[in-house]
């Protein structure tokens, strides 16, 4: 790397509280000349089957995330000092028309990786993760899909609708963008229509890791599991915040109880070092639902883990 990257303002010379509004204070991608992670607001929310306000995630986790700092112990590597990250802003997503959004987010995900950044995604609901995965098939063919949730989102329909935040993974698996030997569930719990919905779930292609797990296995046992299910792939990582305990994140919008707590995700997520990761987001976050920031920064820690893992991936 000839020219350092460009880091955060910083803060022992400008207020945290002072601008700019961009994620963790870093540079706008147009003010940099080189972007190796884009990290790009996606605020929309049409996909909801219960509480809306997610389309406010974007602009909530950046806020959250004036308190991170360069140096990140927990896995020793500075995120923003070995890469340059920069934010791609929000894109403008119809909020009225759902094929039109989602072709609008496929397009927006090839545009900012055409120059060869990964992009780390601030949701939005997890509608936008299909057009994501369409996006990052044509390049990397079939996904190893790592997902954290509360929820399986490999319904069929909702409505008769096919393209909701409950679906998004049924679609991705029946569209052929998923390895279907690599892909697993983080965190599910809580309420299911049927007892078929597992079965499709495993024949769609994925593994489950249940957030009761955590009790009897743990974290180490976790990322066992999952490096031995992901290896050799390349991999998307789809965090939904309500894979989280409500206790811990009280700003989403169809929490479940039981949940995980936010040491233990991000304890998890510290694991992925080394897997071929090719891209990530964070969803369903709505401000609206939220106190003291708790979802907010958590969702904001959970970006920070991730933006590291890439940081030591790249060396
Ligand atoms: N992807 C999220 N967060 N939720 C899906 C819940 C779908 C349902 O209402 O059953
Ligand atoms: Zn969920
Ligand atoms: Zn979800």
């Amino acid at each position: 790397m000839d020219v350092p990257p460009v880091g955060p303002v910083d803060a022992t010379r400008v207020p945290r509280y002072a601008g700019p509004a961009t994620f963790a204070r870093l540079p706008r991608t147009d003010e940099v000349s080189r972007v190796d992670v884009a990290v790009l607001g996606m605020p929309f929310d049409s996909g909801v089957s219960y509480r809306p306000g997610a389309r406010f995630g974007p602009s909530h986790i950046r806020a959250a995330s004036k308190l991170l700092r360069p140096y990140n112990p927990a896995l020793d590597v500075h995120p923003f000092g070995t890469q340059q990250v920069a934010d791609a802003g929000d894109i403008g997503i119809n909020p009225f028309d759902l094929g039109e959004a989602i072709s609008t987010i496929e397009g927006a995900m090839t545009e900012t990786r055409a120059s060869g950044a990964s992009v780390l995604t601030l949701g939005g609901d997890h509608t936008i993760a299909l057009p994501i995965l369409r996006s990052l098939a044509k390049d990397h063919g079939k996904i190893a899909v790592l997902h954290f949730d509360a929820h399986l989102d490999t319904w069929d329909t909702y409505f008769g609708a096919p393209y909701t935040h409950g679906t998004p993974f049924r679609r991705a698996s029946e569209e052929g963008l998923l390895d279907l030997e690599r892909c697993m569930h983080i965190g599910i719990r809580g309420p299911l229509y049927s007892k078929q919905d597992l079965e499709d779930d495993s024949r769609l292609g994925f593994t489950v890791m249940r957030s009761d797990d955590y009790e009897t296995d743990g974290v180490a046992r976790a990322v066992e599991r999952l490096r031995k299910r992901l290896e050799n792939a390349p991999v998307y990582v789809s965090v939904d915040i309500d894979v989280l305990d409500p206790a811990h994140a009280p700003g989403t919008g169809t929490p479940e109880a039981g949940g995980l707590t936010s040491r233990e995700l991000l304890n998890t997520l510290r694991g992925l070092v080394g897997l071929d990761v090719v891209g990530a987001d964070v969803v369903e976050v709505a401000p609206a639902y939220d106190h003291a920031e708790i979802t907010g920064i958590a969702a904001a820690h959970v970006a920070y883990e991730l933006l590291s893992v890439l940081a030591l991936n790249r060396r």
